[in-house]
């Protein structure tokens, strides 16, 4: 019995003429961060216990992180959360997962509409759809040749590195390995700015302008930053980048970061005390988008749509506007195939 998977023993191996197992169609997978299965406190406790308890999440030595986890975060949290997720949770599933599986559809069918032949397959780096599976999908549709798309354009280890390493952590168990790129950050690629430019307009064309434009990213501890991580830049790229599409107007434009976890110090301003802050101050319109996530989430429709809406209403602020992710709109995912195909290229 061999350490490897996928001893296949093909009876045409030692035929010097059998096809390249190598040149089949390509694979392109787009990974996403993982989701809970249902809104109940069981599925999201199973959830968390995965997701918390990678290394590249939480930097705590693991001895110790273990205890708190399974003592404090795991025994309470998932009991507080589950009814957010109740709330936001759609006929067919947790949103991420619905909205990514509709975007990774939508890029499927662009790239074979641009001649390609190609696999798309998607996969969640903690619950399902499981990334070994995708994967083993991928291999098993004759791709030899993968290219993995992390959904986060802005880079963390917590997030890109993760989903890095579970691929080649899969791939370390085969014996005839496939060629793999990986799509690791495009914080200003036009395919995803413009899309974003686009969703702001639209939105302004429909509703007026406001007095700002809240653009809130994920936060991430300043310590991960402190020792190399470039998602902060990243942010703040994006935020140019969109800032200058916006021309005058990208007066209006400011940067926060939300979703706080634990009590160190992270990337701040912090989204929900700035609300409150201009709430305070009598900033009347506010509208704010999540630049940092491709698909509505937990963390866009609870946390932000009702939670820091409430919170800046309350503070005083007149009207709260919330623009959602790019989701799977039809003109970003033809935008997001076609940046795909650049990172084919020479494959095609
Ligand atoms: C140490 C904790 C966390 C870090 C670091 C972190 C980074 C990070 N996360 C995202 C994207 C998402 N996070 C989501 C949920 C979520 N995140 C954390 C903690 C950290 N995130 C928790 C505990 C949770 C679960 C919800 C909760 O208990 O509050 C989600 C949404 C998932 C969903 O099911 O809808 C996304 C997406 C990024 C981009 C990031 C670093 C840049
Ligand atoms: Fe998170
Ligand atoms: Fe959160």
């Amino acid at each position: 019995m061999s350490r490897f998977l996928s001893e296949v023993h093909d009876p045409r191996a030692l035929d010097p003429e059998a096809p390249d197992p190598g040149r089949g169609p390509l694979g392109v997978l787009l990974i996403n961060l993982g989701t809970p299965d249902a809104p109940t406190p069981a599925a999201v406790r199973r959830y968390l216990g995965e997701f918390l308890s990678d290394p590249r999440v939480v930097e705590l030595p693991a001895a110790l992180w273990q205890v708190i986890l399974r003592l404090f975060v795991l025994t309470r949290r998932p009991a507080a959360v589950a009814p957010k997720y109740a709330q936001v949770w759609l006929d067919r599933g947790s949103p991420l997962l619905v909205h990514s599986q509709d975007l990774a559809d939508a890029v499927a069918a662009s790239l074979r509409d641009r001649g390609l032949d190609v696999r798309v397959g998607l996969a969640m780096r903690y619950g399902r759809p499981v990334l070994a599976d995708a994967l083993d999908a991928l291999r098993a549709a004759g791709c030899g040749r993968i290219l993995a798309v992390p959904m986060y354009p802005q880079y963390a280890a917590s997030t890109t590195a993760t989903a890095v390493d579970a691929v080649n952590a899969h791939l370390a168990r085969l014996r005839h390995q496939p060629t793999l790129r990986f799509l690791d950050r495009f914080p200003t690629a036009d395919a995803y700015v413009d899309a974003l430019h686009r969703a702001v307009r639209a939105h302004w064309d429909q509703a007026g302008k406001p007095d700002r434009l809240l653009l809130s990213f994920h936060g991430l501890p300043q310590q991960s930053v402190r020792q190399g991580d470039p998602y902060f830049r990243d942010c703040h790229q994006t935020a140019r980048a969109l800032r200058a599409r916006l021309g005058a107007d990208g007066d209006r434009l400011h940067v926060a970061f939300q979703s706080r976890f634990g009590a160190a110090p992270w990337l701040q301003p912090y989204t929900q005390p700035t609300l409150e802050s201009w709430g305070r101050e009598g900033v009347g319109t506010v509208d704010l988008m999540c630049p940092g996530f491709l698909a509505d989430c937990l963390e866009t429709l609870e946390e932000i749509d009702m939670g820091c809406r409430e919170a800046f209403l309350k503070a005083g602020g007149r009207a709260f506007r919330y623009i959602p992710c790019l989701n799977a709109d039809p003109d970003w995912a033809r935008d997001f195939a076609a940046l795909i195909a650049d990172n084919l290229a020479g494959w095609t």
